[in-house]
């Protein structure tokens, strides 16, 4: 099942008088349980484009849809709740609370439109997808890692499982030791995978990553990548923005930008 759906996409930026694509009319379509990378040269419109798949930008011409939602269609409380409960969005930028602790910024998103969010009631939540759709599917395990992909628990809007998720999430990305912190004492590749588990708070039905490796070396980038890896194969759709040649290893497929025009890689 088609989860991001992108249609002959461009956005025009104006620079010195002229108009140019930023993102020359793109394609690209991702269903449920895969992992899509997309490379390029800096300057070649591959933040545009993530920033036009969650609605932070709104194209010249053609559509994106997010789990059959036109974006840019959606009244502002629905298009903040396609954002909250639908897509997860790690940034290249730090975008945690700094008044918030670790753990806190992680809750954040499950308690952020006061209902429901990581729950098993909701039928707009992955959590259900994730708990029932394809029972015949055996994700990947890794026994080296927490189980961050398991259906939510029953109960899990009480503060007590929202807790135990955000720490568990917190413990797969091995940063559990930072809970209490706040984000001015992390470092930028702590602050990179706090963003990460932050995320995936909701089990998000797709996941947005401009640069996730960014910050971080050989061993974090491991960690990051095959949790994003199980993410997938527990059925979310994952789209990745990425330079780094690493974590193309765990991908299903790359895609190249290259002056606002997408190409298979
Ligand atoms: N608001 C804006 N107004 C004008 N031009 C812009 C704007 N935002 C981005 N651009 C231009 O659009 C092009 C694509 O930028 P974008 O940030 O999408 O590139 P990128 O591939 O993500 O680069 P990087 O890998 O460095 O993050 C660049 O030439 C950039 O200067």
């Amino acid at each position: 099942m088609a989860i991001l759906e992108i249609h002959d996409l461009t956005r025009e930026f104006t620079r010195r008088g002229s108009a140019f694509p930023a993102v020359d009319h793109v394609n690209l379509t991702i269903d449920t349980g895969e992992f899509v990378a997309i490379v390029g040269r800096s300057g070649n419109g591959k933040s545009t484009l993530l920033n036009l798949v969650t609605g932070l930008l709104s194209p010249t011409s053609g559509t994106v849809r997010v789990d059959g939602h036109v974006v840019g269609s959606l009244n502002d409380r629905d298009m903040a709740r396609l954002r909250n409960r639908t897509i997860g969005f790690v940034t290249q930028s730090a975008t945690l609370l700094a008044n918030l602790t670790v753990l806190d910024n992680v809750i954040l998103p499950a308690v952020m439109l006061g209902e429901p969010a990581a729950d098993g009631n909701d039928d707009d939540t992955p959590s259900v997808r994730h708990a029932t759709q394809d029972t015949t599917a055996t994700p990947a395990t890794d026994p080296d890692m927490p189980d961050v992909i398991a259906p939510a628990e029953a109960d899990a809007t009480t503060e007590d499982a929202l807790t135990r998720r955000a720490r568990t999430l917190l413990d797969a990305l091995q940063v559990s030791d930072l809970a209490d912190c706040y984000p001015k004492e992390l470092s930028g590749g702590e602050m990179r995978r706090v963003s990460i588990a932050r995320a995936l708070m909701n089990r998000p039905k797709l996941l947005i990553a401009d640069e996730p490796t960014g910050d971080l070396d050989a061993d974090s980038t491991a960690i990051v990548m095959r949790l994003l890896r199980q993410t997938a194969d527990a059925g979310t759709a994952v789209l990745m923005v990425t330079h780094d040649p690493d974590a193309l290893g765990y991908v299903d497929r790359t895609y190249r930008m290259d002056r606002g025009v997408l190409t298979t890689a």
